[in-house]
Order: C-alpha cells, then sequence, then structure tokens
C-alpha cells in the first residue's frame, strides 16, 4: 500500500477560507460602521405654537445624518405652557414671557446640554395676536417682546417670535401633515389640511380646478416636485370666536324681538336644563363683532338642546350670498371644489373625538349628535364629572359648528365626507402648522431631491449580510468537494 501525501492542500485550503471569512467580517463591520455611526447623532428644534388659547412648546429631533430625507424628523416631547393663550397678557404683557418659564426649562432637560447652543427656538403666533394687533398694535408689540425676551434668557439658538400670517399657518399645516405621511417624494397624491383653533380655521389642498384669488395660490417646489396648493385662513371662525358671533346674532335678535328684562337668551346649541349667567360685555369683547351698546348688562344663557335649530343658528354666520367669482366658500372667498383625502386636526380632531364621531357617515354623523344635544345639561355632568363645565357645555355647539363649516361652508358632500380624515398625530408627531414651519425655516425641504444612495440603509445591511453567507456556503462547499474528491484519488491510488 502506497499512501500518498499531498502535506500542503489541506492547511492552504483552511488558511485561505480564514482569510475570506475574516475578510467579509471586517468588510460587513466596515461597512456598518461607515453607513451609521454607532451613536447616532441627533440634532433638536423647538417650535412654539403661541395659539389664541393656549401656548404648548413642541421639541423636534432628527437624525443629523439625513435631515433632507422626508418624514425623519419626529416629535420627541410637548409641554402645555400652564394658562390661557399669550394674547390674555395684553394687560401685563411681562406675564407673556414668564409663563413660558415651565416648558422651558423642561425644553432644558430635554435636548443634551452640548446640543443647546445649536438648538434653534422659534415661535409663532396665530389668529389669537392677529386679533390683539388689530384691536391694539401697541399691546400685541410688547406681548412679543415679552416672550422674545424671555426665551432669549435660555441657552438655545434664538431666532424670533412673531405673528404668521393665515396663509403660512394653513400652508405650513400642509407640509406637516403630507412630511409626516412620507407623500411628498413619491407620485402617489397628497392630503389636504383642516386646522379647526379657537380664533381662526384653515382648509389648504391641490385643487383641480384654477385658483382665481392670487391671495388663495401658494406654489412649493419640493423634492423636485411642483406644488400649487389653494389655501385660506378665516380670521374669527375658529371655534371660540365662532361661539361669540353665534351667541351675538342670537343676543340681537331676541333683544329685537323681546326687550323684557331680564334678558333671557334660548339657545338652541346648549343642552336641556343649561342656564347661566352672563354679561354682554363677556360676548362681545372681541373685535370679531362690532360692540352692542348695552356695556355690562346682564343675560340668562338657557340651553334647549335642538340640534337642527342649532344649525338653522349657525348657518346665520356665514355669508353664502355673496361671491364674486365662480364658486366660493363664504364670506365672498373663492374655493375651488374639494378634492382629495384630507386630515383635519386640532379642534375638528378634539370635538369630533371626544363625541365619538370619527369614524361615522355624514347621516349617522348628525343623527347621534342631534341626540347628543338633546342628552339632559344634569345627565351630561353626570357623565363627565371630571371634564370643566365651561368645556363640556360648548361641544354640542362645537360639533354642530364643525359640521356646518365643512357642509355649507367648505362644501363636502355625504359623499367627501368619507375623504376626511379626523386625525391628531401621524406617528409619534401631532399635525398642525409648527413642524413645517420649522422644516422651512432651517431648510429642512430642499427644492430639489437630494442624492439618494442606490439602496436604504437597511437594505444595504442584509444584502451585505445575505452576499457573504452565500460566498460561506460556496466555500464550504467548494472544500468538501476538493476533500471528497481527494480522498477518492487516495482510495483510487491505494
Ligand atoms: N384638548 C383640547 C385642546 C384644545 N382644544 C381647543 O382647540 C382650539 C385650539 O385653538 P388655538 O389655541 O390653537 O387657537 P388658534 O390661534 O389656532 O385659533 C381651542 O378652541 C381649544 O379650546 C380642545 O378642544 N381640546
Ligand atoms: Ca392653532
Amino acid at each position: 500500500m502506497v499512501k500518498v501525501k499531498n502535506p500542503w492542500h489541506r492547511p492552504v485550503v483552511i488558511f485561505l477560507a480564514a482569510v475570506i471569512i475574516v475578510g467579509i467580517i471586517i468588510m460587513v463591520a466596515i461597512s456598518v460602521i461607515q453607513n451609521k455611526p454607532l451613536h447616532q447623532k441627533c440634532k433638536y428644534g423647538i417650535v412654539l405654537d403661541a395659539g389664541s388659547s393656549h401656548t404648548s412648546v413642541f421639541i423636534y429631533e432628527w437624525p443629523a445624518e439625513k435631515e433632507n430625507n422626508t418624514g425623519m424628523v419626529r416629535q420627541k416631547h410637548t409641554c402645555n405652557v400652564q394658562g390661557k393663550g399669550i394674547s390674555s397678557y395684553s394687560a401685563n404683557p411681562q406675564g407673556a414671557g414668564a409663563s413660558l418659564q415651565l416648558c422651558m426649562e423642561e425644553a432644558k432637560q430635554k435636548i443634551p446640554a452640548h446640543r443647546h447652543p445649536e438648538t434653534p427656538v422659534y415661535l409663532g403666533a396665530t389668529a389669537g395676536m392677529r386679533l390683539l394687533r388689530m384691536e391694539n398694535e401697541e399691546a400685541s408689540d410688547k406681548v412679543l417682546d415679552s416672550v422674545a425676551h424671555s426665551l432669549k434668557s435660555y441657552p438655545f439658538s434664538y431666532q424670533g417670535a412673531r405673528i404668521i400670517s393665515g396663509q403660512e399657518e394653513g400652508a405650513f399645516g400642509w407640509i406637516t401633515v403630507n412630511y409626516l405621511s412620507k407623500n411628498l417624494r413619491k407620485p402617489t397624491g397628497t392630503l389636504g389640511a383642516l386646522d379647526l383653533g379657537g380664533a381662526s380655521t384653515q382648509i389648504t389642498f391641490v385643487p383641480q380646478q384654477n385658483i382665481e384669488s392670487y391671495d388663495n395660490s401658494i406654489d412649493f417646489r419640493l423634492y423636485g416636485n411642483d406644488y400649487h396648493l389653494y389655501t385660506h385662513s378665516f380670521l374669527c371662525y375658529g371655534k371660540d370666536q365662532a361661539l361669540k358671533l353665534s351667541m351675538g346674532k342670537k343676543l340681537e335678535s331676541t333683544l329685537k324681538a323681546d326687550k323684557t328684562d331680564p334678558i333671557e337668551l334660548r339657545d338652541p346649541c346648549f343642552h336641556p336644563g343649561y342656564n347661566f349667567t352672563r354679561t354682554v360685555p363677556n360676548v362681545f369683547n372681541t373685535p370679531c363683532m362690532r360692540e352692542m351698546k348695552l356695556a355690562n348688562e346682564t343675560f340668562f344663557h338657557v340651553g334647549l338642546g335642538n340640534w337642527s335649530q342649532c344649525q338653522q343658528s349657525i348657518r346665520k354666520v356665514f355669508n353664502t350670498i355673496d361671491c364674486p367669482y365662480s364658486r366660493c366658500s363664504f364670506n365672498g372667498v373663492f374655493q375651488p371644489s374639494v378634492y382629495g383625502d384630507f386630515g383635519a386636526f386640532s379642534a375638528f380632531f378634539f370635538v369630533m373625538d371626544f363625541l365619538n364621531l370619527t369614524s361615522d357617515t355624514l347621516a349617522t354623523t348628525k343623527q347621534k349628535l342631534a341626540a347628543y344635544c338633546s342628552t339632559p345639561w344634569k345627565k351630561i355632568v353626570e357623565n363627565h364629572p371630571n371634564i370643566k363645565e365651561k368645556y363640556l357645555s360648548e361641544y354640542c355647539f362645537s360639533a354642530t359648528y364643525i359640521l356646518t363649516l365643512l357642509e355649507d361652508g367648505y362644501k363636502f358632500t355625504s359623499n367627501s365626507w368619507k375623504d376626511i380624515r379626523f386625525i391628531m398625530k401621524i406617528g409619534d408627531s401631532d399635525a398642525g402648522w409648527t413642524l413645517g414651519y420649522m422644516l422651512n425655516l432651517t431648510n429642512m425641504i430642499p427644492a430639489e431631491a437630494p442624492d439618494t444612495p442606490l439602496m436604504p440603509y437597511e437594505g444595504y445591511v442584509t444584502f451585505m449580510f445575505l452576499f457573504s453567507l452565500l460566498i460561506l456556503v460556496l466555500l464550504l462547499l467548494v472544500y468538501f468537494y476538493f476533500r471528497r474528491s481527494t480522498r477518492t484519488a487516495q482510495k483510487d491510488i491505494i
């Protein structure tokens, strides 16, 4: 028996296999490290939404190396400032700045200290401050100075405190919902935006028809796509101001019909059994209405709980007769037909969600709301002992106002009603104008699409892993094949 030994081939194969495996591991490790730092570096931004009813502080966060990709910015934290909106500090402007302290201290805790100096902070004030500016410009300037002074005292990068326009509020709300829905880099349609505040309401969408009025048209180029938007903001048509408009009209007609003392305002939008004493200036203290010559007179606000009469009374705050264009929403404002899906957020969501009316047909919504409005006030209070009576008493009015605004104002039909999605958040982030505002001011939405890698990061890692595995299996197969054929050759020789 002659045994032929090949003294070199087995160690060589093992050595080669080891080198290749180690090579692959190093290659994968390097590509992982190169594409994604081990510790994700985040950047931050702060936006204060100074609304008519309250101020909220939003902290946003995004991975530092991906800031130009759609959908990468997320809401890290929100803080609700105690007390009312900044416009309520007109008689005590210092109080406006001081009111922000607790939430700004919280922001200091939430954002890593080494990022503070580069973190931009913006304050945008909306309809409450627009109204204050109309009423008393000096007072509104003092309030803005006060909040600016307060924000500058923090270690962040202060970028300004200003009253944003209604067009900006509408357009940035639209950018937010479409950015969060990742609609902006896809050929698919976009989501219209419906925002209901306390003092104004906005409608923004990509229409199919021509926009006949210059004021309602906004053009954007985002990620290489052109968007031609219709937007309008109705000042005084937020739900709190609309309540004043509507009560004012009812009070006027009550006074015309019957001058008896005491004045009793019989209101179909409030529950049966509801009875509160109010003063006339309490209803008329707004630039949205001309003053009534009834200084300090009190009246009884008495609920009737009749939904259809309530809707009739609300219709009176919309002028749907005069229209200088081919078509209008109301008050002579041009509006093309609503088109596509809509996200309805802020008070649209809060009110409809509270009443469990976010997913019914228009007809069912009306039926359920009619039943709710006719529920006695005593029962409503019993069912919700933890909610402030002021808020609780207004849901029937607010929801009826929402239906009337959407149907009679914006001309949604029972068919297009199902295109409205009542939403509060998309993913982790609230729907609202603040995110869009920050994305715009930090240039995080480029006009042209940024260069994209051939493969997304996750796909790349998976690909590398599977590819390495394949090479390994092939190597093993070759090794075993080689070993078997050597053994067979050895046997043959034996
Ligand atoms: N949980 C909440 C929070 C706010 N809201 C209402 O949502 C509206 C928010 O308006 P806002 O303060 O943003 O006012 P604008 O300046 O946007 O008109 C107010 O009418 C609040 O009463 C609500 O109904 N439920
Ligand atoms: Ca708002």
